[in-house]
């Protein structure tokens, strides 16, 4: 290599001695190489999440091999590259194996180049196959982000939704086989391998291949050999089986005992101590340890103490205890959980969450029964986890801690960290969800047609980093925060503290006789002494702590995909479940819309206010479809809203003109009376139990009809009744989004504010929710009757103390640190503090294209068109409608001038259309002078001139 000549000094330039040192030279590059490849290897071999590295901070010493240095290694390259680093140590691998056989390396720049393109292609492609296929993920994969890294999931996440947004729905797949090509060009470039290195690469793998074959040969032909000897008596002795000893376990009794049963093909064994013991079956589960992993399952204290070494201090015995494992994302505080962190963790069951559900709207294919449960009630399902049988406390730690297995056999064997953290003595509850998210949990079949967008489109959270304060840092302020109470004659005690993604929690204990009104006027000047933007402090309900939040130096944001891969999402019952957020103790916040039942935001400009409603109507998108609920989004700011124009979901195009959004408003009235009535006929109280009602007559092929009086018996007098078919059509929810309310209240505020009166009050049962944004959480827009309709509120940022208690009813949400950052109150009136998911426009606009692959929206031109008593003053309008009804009631009059009879009954039979419709056609009639009024008996004349035979 011309390289290595460069270091050749002159004196040894002669001919053959320069031609040997240069050879020598390239020999020790290409072991030097392949010692790079083999540390590589090692370190990633013996790689172990829990050691030391750039993204845990852990005081054990290191698992790795390579110790330090190589758990360093190992972590930066799984996290970034997941598996592809393999073809890296090929790489290194094939450059050494042309350097030691003077091939040479040829343009070697540029084949490390390809390797450094190569290798985020290759990781890309590995990343978007579980995005593209969920079922092919990798739930056991050491790291959070997957097989392909960080790296190649950012790579594929951008390329997907790129894909998406410019070629649609094929896109996805079209570039992951552009990445599969380019990426194996890349690595040909890279390995630098000759045509007769790559066959010889090609024979040696056929001989590989061949070699299960030849030993399953050979195996054939030694268990033969085996089988004649045993058929032959006295040739070739066993040892005395009855002399062995092997300790197996009574499954009944969970006792162990020895017993001379033995396989006359176990190996013999020099002793039986402890090696025997792990060859054993669990005695508890009648399952083998797990071989390769290390791992042995802890059964009960005696068998733990004899795995010991001998060398270890003998424990002293204690009586079995038994601990269960928490299922997971269960959030039942108990003994073994730290204290709760939220100023108002209590709120674990807001009233009326869970009213009226009665099947969940999401499950995935697979989830046990148990799973599905919310995730308030899965209690239940912690009973039925195993027991698992705890070491006694005073084992000797390295007894407790399971031995740790390396990178592959803890990817194959089944087990991973969340399945081993019991065994190591941690808190009996399951902290996080370490559940790998499957995008199977996110697509319930009620309609098959319809897909729900992939968690693809999202922005994933980046890998976890360590932004909390250190320990240090918190009992310095806890400290200060004392100090500084008191220097404003508060006295009290920090009793705990907790750091959450975004504040930090101090709980303070104030001496007797402080009031919690005194300590909350301080909130600024505590701010001013900890040299922060500002510390909310407010009571804690029903405990006897004063809650000060101070702001994190480093603030965590919280990512909307986050929210939906989290369990909890995916098994929560709740019908218009909406993603709202982190608590203060960085748990997932979700709330139904259907329980709220309406939602009023208020926040400054900047505040993060059009990200959380833009996050509320992506979490109706991704578990509702067109057929389960409707959208009719209002958006005076015309900007926030209109980048879902052209979804299904839509009822009407976004509507921006105040005008057209009152005339929304109260075709929403008419919509809920219409869905009342309609209720009524099925004699029902909601429209939950409306659908289930319309369903289960549908399955059967049940006709529902309904008794309606169409006049008097002229003869009698008596009322005539007929029998109408009622149409079996199930209700959408219908949820109303308006971006700005001011706007809206200047235009038309006494009759906003009446129709958002009627709906608020009524509109629940019949299954329509709004939800209500303003920048000016002033008086003059959320009116005391809105307030008294609206319970459920949440506040961003404000300006002032004034606007928090317009919207709230008491002052803090001033003390909010904007983006995203929220006070989410409740019906009843709890507050809890929410940091909001950030969702950014390519996220939306990604969502909204995949929608829109899948069909275009049904629009109802009523929604927007002036109601009846507007239109009124028209001469002779034809019904709105369009093109349809204008055809329907020229029909109708053809029929009621031929027959010269006039009810609505006699419409509807006729031209085979609803009640409704027919009743809107002949008051159309009746306003255009075509037929009369309805009598006292309810007969109308037909006062057009019938056609004529030759007409
Ligand atoms: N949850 C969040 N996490 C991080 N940053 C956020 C979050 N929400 C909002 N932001 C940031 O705050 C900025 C303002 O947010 P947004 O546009 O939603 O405010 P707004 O209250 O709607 O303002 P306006 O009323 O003027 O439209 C965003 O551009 C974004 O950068």
């Amino acid at each position: 290599m011309a390289i290595f000549s460069r270091f050749v000094p002159d004196s040894l330039s002669s001919g053959p001695v320069r031609s040997r040192l240069r050879d020598r030279l390239t020999e020790a590059g290409g072991l030097g190489l392949w010692s790079l490849a083999l540390c590589f290897a090692i370190a990633l071999w013996s790689y172990d999440p829990r050691d030391p590295s750039a993204n845990t901070s852990s005081a054990q010493p290191p698992a790795n091999l390579l110790g330090r240095p190589g758990a360093y290694i190992a972590d930066f390259m799984l996290q970034n590259f997941g598996i592809v680093d393999v073809l890296a140590i090929f790489c290194l691998l094939a450059w050494g194996w042309r350097l030691i056989r003077h091939h040479g390396l040829t343009s070697a720049l540029l084949r490390f180049i390809a390797l450094v393109c190569g290798l985020p292609v290759i990781a890309a492609d590995i990343a978007a196959v579980p995005l593209l296929l969920p079922a092919l993920h990798a739930p056991l994969w050491p790291t959070q982000a997957g097989p392909g890294g960080a790296v190649g999931l950012s790579v594929a996440h951008m390329s997907i939704q790129a894909a998406t947004v410019f070629v649609g729905r094929g896109g996805p797949l079209v570039v992951w086989l552009l990445g599969l090509v380019l990426g194996g060009l890349l690595l040909l470039l890279a390995l630098a391998l000759s045509l007769s290195e790559w066959r010889g690469i090609g024979r040696g793998i056929r001989v590989l291949l061949r070699q299960p074959m030849v030993l399953a040969i050979w195996l054939r032909r030694v268990t033969g050999d085996r089988a004649q000897a045993r058929d032959m008596p006295n040739t070739v002795p066993y040892p005395d089986m009855s002399q062995r000893v092997r300790p197996t376990a009574s499954p009944a009794s969970g006792v162990r005992h020895d017993t001379a049963e033995a396989s006359p093909f176990q190996t013999p064994l020099a002793d039986t101590g402890s090696r025997v013991m792990q060859a054993d079956p669990d005695v508890s589960t009648g399952q083998p340890s797990m071989p390769g992993t290390g791992i042995m399952p802890v059964t009960d204290p005696k068998t733990a103490v004899a795995a010991v070494p001998k060398s270890m201090p003998a424990p002293v015995k204690k009586p079995e205890t038994v601990v269960r494992p928490a299922a997971l994302g269960s959030r039942k505080a108990d003994g073994g959980k730290p204290a709760q962190v939220s100023l108002q963790t209590s709120w674990m069951h807001p009233p009326g969450m869970d009213e009226e559900i009665t099947q969940p709207l999401l499950t995935g294919g697979s989830t046990p029964a148990s799973d599905r449960l919310p995730w308030h009630e899965e209690t239940e399902g912690q009973e039925a986890a195993p027991i698992i049988p705890s070491l006694p406390d005073d084992l000797p730690a390295a007894a407790k801690e399971p031995a740790r297995p390396n990178l592959l056999s803890r990817f194959f064997s089944g087990t991973n960290r969340a399945a081993e953290e019991p065994a190591t003595g941690g808190p009996d509850y399951a902290p996080a969800t370490p559940v790998a998210p499957t995008e199977d949990a996110y697509t319930p079949p009620p309609q098959p047609e319809w897909q729900f967008p992939p968690l693809s489109l999202l922005k994933p959270p980046p890998s976890a980093e360590a932004t909390k304060p250190t320990e240090e840092l918190l009992h310095a302020n806890a400290t200060q925060l004392v100090t500084v109470l008191s220097e404003y004659g508060v006295q009290g005690e920090i009793v705990a503290y907790h750091a959450g993604p975004v504040v930090t929690l101090y709980e303070l204990q104030p001496a007797p006789g402080i009031r919690a009104a005194r300590v909350i006027g301080l909130a600024d000047d505590v701010a001013r002494s900890l040299s922060v933007l500002s510390v909310r402090i407010a009571t804690v309900p029903g405990r006897n702590v004063i809650g000060i939040e101070v702001p994190n130096t480093r603030r965590e944001t919280v990512y909307f995909s986050e929210l939906l891969m989290d369990p909890q999402w995916a098994h929560s019952r709740a019908r218009l479940n909406l993603a709202l957020g982190k608590d203060i103790a960085g748990e997932s916040v979700y709330s139904d819309l259907a329980a709220m039942p309406h939602l009023l935001i208020a926040g400054t400009t900047g505040s993060g206010k059009s990200v959380g409603v833009n996050s509320m109507i992506l979490s109706l998108l991704y578990r509702l479809s067109p057929e389960q609920c409707r959208l009719i989004l209002i958006d005076p700011k015309i900007l926030e809203l209109s980048i879902y124009e052209g979804i299904p979901h839509l009822m009407t195009p976004v509507v921006t003109e105040p005008a057209k959004a009152v005339a929304a408003l109260k075709w929403a009235v008419r919509e809920m009376d219409r869905r009342y009535r309609a209720m009524a006929h099925l004699q029902v109280r909601n429209i939950a139990s409306y659908n289930e009602r319309v369903a289960e007559a549908r399955a059967r092929g049940e006709i529902v009809t309904r008794r309606v009086q169409t006049g008097y018996d002229p003869e009698t007098g008596k009322p005539t009744f007929e029998e109408q078919q009622l149409a079996l059509d199930s209700l959408p929810y219908l949820v109303i989004v308006v971006d700005e309310m001011a706007d809206l209240m200047i235009v038309a505020g006494k009759e906003i504010e009446a129709l958002l009166q009627r709906l608020a009050q009524k509109a629940r049962a019949a299954g329509i929710h709004l939800i209500l944004a303003t920048q000016r959480p002033s008086v003059d827009v959320i009116t005391g009757t809105i307030k008294a309709n609206f319970p459920t509120r949440i506040s961003f940022q404000v300006i002032s103390k004034f606007d928090s208690r317009t919207i709230l009813g008491e002052q803090g949400a001033e003390q909010l640190l904007g983006r995203g950052d929220m006070l989410f109150m409740q019906a009843g009136g709890r507050i809890t503090r929410v940091h909001g998911p950030f969702v950014d426009d390519n996220e939306v606009e990604a969502v909204v294209a995949f929608l829109r692959t899948q069909g275009e929206p049904i629009y109802d031109d009523d929604v927007i068109s002036p109601q009846e008593e507007d239109s009124s003053g028209k001469p002779f309008a034809a019904p709105a409608g369009g093109g349809e009804e204008d055809g329907l009631f020229a029909q109708a009059v053809e029929v009621v001038a031929r027959e010269g009879k006039a009810s609505t009954s006699f419409i509807q039979r006729h031209l085979s259309i609803g009640y409704n419709r027919a009743a809107k056609i002949i008051e159309q009639m009746e306003k255009e002078g075509l037929v009369s009024e309805a009598n006292h008996v309810g007969r109308r004349e037909v006062l057009m001139r019938r056609p004529t035979e030759d007409e």
